[in-house]
């Protein structure tokens, strides 16, 4: 029987870079939240290992695991095949099937997304019960970013994203994600930030509202945003498109070019998505509802 697992888009709604460790490695404090659609992950039993891709963004993917940028369902297979078999619990061949929807290289960690529903999908498919600590140790060998995909839920992540706490009170947002179409390289980012030690976040107040809460991630930042804008001048273009739909908030995710804006009405979101669509047809845009408390609260109650 084939199994599905969702790899929903990670959208940093703030993203303060506070020191570099010394292995170079930046030092994170990040508000994270997920969409509530994006690449699906299938798997199934196979007499063989077998891999295939479909979906707008599938082209150009890597369909081998091995190599400087293979694919990371294939290493999230690969590597979690060899922790079971370590503790002596067996991985028979698997079909795995990626339907690719989001852009790849974009700042809403896909790949990252897909690696984490690869795991989810298999352990499940597998009946495996691998030791916690041995999963999260796979995690992040994987990517930084695949402890907080693991997770799924709204949370705050600190170092390069191992610490992890959850933010259950965070309420669901109406929001647009949006990629002008030309990937951006996460390490260049990195190299063009010039001031590494920035503010930290701060305690995290005491927020009892979907209004309290955007205007708390207002007062946020994302400290790679001046530098990506310098490697791709689309994302200030797209930005200031955002902007104008009247968005509650607009910032980019993680490295770049994504950026998101949350509305404060189902409505706006939808409206905002037909402007953004008819001024740039060629672009990737997304409407989502954020994972988070309740299907409530618009921002004005
Ligand atoms: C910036 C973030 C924020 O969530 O998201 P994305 O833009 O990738 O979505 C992540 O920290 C991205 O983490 P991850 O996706 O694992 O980054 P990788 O591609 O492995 O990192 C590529 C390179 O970026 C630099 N890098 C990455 C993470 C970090 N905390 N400090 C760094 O200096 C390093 O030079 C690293 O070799
Ligand atoms: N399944 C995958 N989906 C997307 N990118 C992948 C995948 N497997 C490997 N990659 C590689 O990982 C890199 C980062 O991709 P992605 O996770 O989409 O970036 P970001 O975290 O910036 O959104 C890309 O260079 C891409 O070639």
């Amino acid at each position: 029987m084939a199994l599905t697992e969702i790899a929903p888009a990670k959208i940093n709604l703030a993203l303060h870079v506070t020191g570099q460790r010394d292995d170079g490695y930046h030092l994170l404090e990040t508000v994270v939240t997920f969409s509530d659609a994006g690449d699906v992950v299938t798997v199934e039993a196979a007499p063989e290992d077998a891999f295939s891709m479909s979906g707008r963004f599938s082209q150009g993917l890597s369909r081998e695991a091995g190599g400087s940028d293979g694919n990371l369902v294939l290493r999230a297979r690969d590597v979690l095949r060899e922790a079971l078999s370590e503790e002596g619990m067996s991985a028979p061949p698997v079909a795995i099937h990626l339907e690719k929807n989001l852009p790849v290289a974009s700042g809403i960690g896909g790949g990252s997304a897909d690696a984490a529903a690869t795991l989810r999908a298999l352990l499940r498919h597998w009946h495996a019960t691998p030791a916690a600590s041995t999963l999260d140790r796979l995690a992040l060998k994987l990517g930084a970013d695949i402890p907080m995909c693991m997770v799924g839920k709204p949370l705050m992540a600190s170092g390069v994203g191992e610490n992890i706490a959850l933010l259950p009170a965070m309420p669901s947002f109406h929001c647009i994600i949006a990629n002008p179409l030309q990937p951006v390289s996460t390490p260049q980012v990195f190299q063009r930030l010039t001031e590494k030690n920035n503010a930290p976040m701060g305690p995290l107040p005491a927020l009892s509202s979907a209004a309290g809460w955007l205007s708390w991630l207002g007062s946020l930042r994302n400290d790679l945003e001046p530098p990506a804008r310098l490697v791709q001048s689309r994302i200030a273009e797209l930005s200031g498109l955002m902007k104008d739909t009247g968005a509650a908030l607009v910032r980019m995710s993680g490295s770049g070019a994504s950026c998101f804006a949350l509305y404060e009405t189902e409505a706006q979101a939808r409206e905002s998505l037909e402007r953004l669509t008819a001024a740039r047809p060629q672009w990737f845009f997304m409407q989502t509802r954020t994972v988070g408390k309740g299907e409530t609260d618009d921002a004005r109650t």
